[in-house]
């Protein structure tokens, strides 16, 4: 064990109800929205391939284009209660928002820069009302803030001189006071998602990022803040020098999922997702493939087999309005979950071995397990291998209570027998158990 002043303070999880109530949200959605929105990927009819909210690093967009485009960000056809009822009809339990993104520009009135939405055209604070809307429909708000600031003549990437720890101690002293600034205007928030701690600047401000952790969560009591804030003694992210996470929950998986429950190392985690390959904000012309709303179900399914909470990204218009297609896959997604929501609400992980035909999720409320089933073999029969003493006493389709054929193999092993096989959608099995004796009878006992 090596000795750390900042490293993490708390070993394994965090249990308090807050926590535990982010650890059943299951489904979440991140919203990016900014000064890059307007643009939606394109300049002078020229394409940037990059994501679309870093366009302002593209160099064919001169610094000073970019940084005016605060004369033009006039979101007009902009709704709160809009975004609200469509992730509520998604089935999201909680949002994570752009207050300000690595442009610099604030959705909020910060005193603290005039670079913010008073000094648009649209003038009035959007954060504000996103936070009652999401608030009034029983959805979480999480505020996401990136440190990492280009419009701050203080920000710095490294601290080579002590010119550089001067200029980027005032800009801590900003940092601290928007952050402080977000939870006294916004006190609903129940998180702060913080992006752009990766340069060598923030590594070495590790005391810093433990303080204001800290800091935070004193003004703040219950804060959920994940893995991306802090830095350890030796810069160190994500997990200190003992390997122990610095955070309330993993904040690394970025577009991507663990392969399997070991790659969780056992820790609270969530995967933020694009629907298009890469790209958070609005982008006019999305390259490449676009996931469709099957492979995000695919992808929620698999988080909540590994204990993580699944969040798809949106990027609305410079108007604040969503693109048809992102409405769609919202609609798809809310339809499959007004089915299925129970093998994903208050759900986890299963000890029990992954088969082919899906993820198993278990309920933390009931103990339900819950097959969600993608690949149906073509014999429509359904292996199942519980755990030892763990055995099915019953099997039935979660949509409409109808009662499975289930076969008794070796040991506690069972085959579920699907009738026919023309589901189309991906569909959730619910297996009732118990201890003891086999209550499901061989049809060919072999003496
Ligand atoms: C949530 C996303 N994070 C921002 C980003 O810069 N990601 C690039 C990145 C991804 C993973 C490690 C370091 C940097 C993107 O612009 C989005 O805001």
């Amino acid at each position: 064990q090596v000795p750390l002043q900042h490293g993490a303070h708390r070993i394994g999880k965090r249990t308090d109800a807050d926590m535990n109530r982010w650890r059943d949200y299951g489904l979440g959605e991140f919203i990016h929205m900014g000064l890059y929105s307007i643009l939606g990927g394109d300049y002078n009819s020229m394409h940037y391939d990059g994501a679309a909210e870093w366009i302002r690093s593209w160099n064919k967009l001169p610094h000073e284009v970019y940084d005016n485009l605060y004369k033009k960000f006039d979101p007009k056809n902009f709704d709160p209660e809009v975004w609200a009822r469509m992730a509520k009809n998604m089935g999201v339990r909680y949002v994570t928002i752009t207050t300000k993104h690595h442009d610099g520009f604030c959705l909020w009135p910060s005193k603290y820069t005039d670079f913010n939405i008073t000094k648009t055209p649209y003038k009035k604070d959007m954060i504000g009302p996103l936070v009652k809307a999401f608030d009034q429909a029983g959805i979480d708000v999480y505020l996401y803030f990136s440190v990492m600031d280009w419009h701050q003549a203080d920000w710095r990437y490294d601290l080579k001189t002590v010119a550089d720890s001067v200029a980027f101690n005032r800009f801590k002293t900003f940092t601290k006071n928007q952050l402080t600034e977000l939870l006294t205007l916004y006190p609903q928030t129940k998180g702060l998602w913080f992006d752009g701690t990766w340069d060598n600047s923030w590594k070495k401000s590790g005391a810093f990022s433990d303080s204001l952790d800290q800091y935070l969560k004193k003004i703040h009591p219950g804060l959920i803040i994940g893995s991306r804030l802090r830095a350890d003694d030796y810069g160190n992210r994500h997990f200190d020098a003992n390997g122990h996470l610095m955070g309330d929950y993993e904040q690394g998986w970025e577009r991507k999922i663990p392969s399997d429950y070991t790659a969780t190392r056992g820790n609270d985690w969530d995967c933020i997702m694009t629907i298009p390959q890469n790209g958070w904000g609005y982008s006019k012309t999305w390259m490449g493939h676009w996931k469709t709303p099957y492979e995000l179900i695919e992808m929620l399914a698999k988080c909540v087999s590994l204990d993580g909470n699944f969040v798809v990204n949106f990027g609305p218009k410079g108007d604040g309005t969503f693109r048809k297609k992102e409405l769609q896959t919202a609609d798809s997604i809310g339809a499959w979950m007004k089915v299925n929501h129970e093998a994903i609400y208050n759900a986890g992980y299963l000890n029990w071995t992954k088969q082919d035909w899906g993820y198993y999720t278990r309920s933390r409320k009931d103990g339900k397990i819950y097959m969600i089933v993608f690949n149906v073999p073509i014999n429509g029969a359904l292996k199942v291998s519980p755990a030892k003493k763990e055995h099915i006493k019953k099997a039935y389709l979660l949509q409409d209570n109808k009662t499975l054929h289930v076969e008794a193999l070796d040991g506690n092993d069972v085959f579920i027998q699907l009738e026919q096989k023309n589901q189309q959608e991906p569909f959730v099995i619910v297996l009732e158990t118990g201890q003891g004796g086999q209550a499901v009878e061989g049809e060919n006992k072999h003496v």
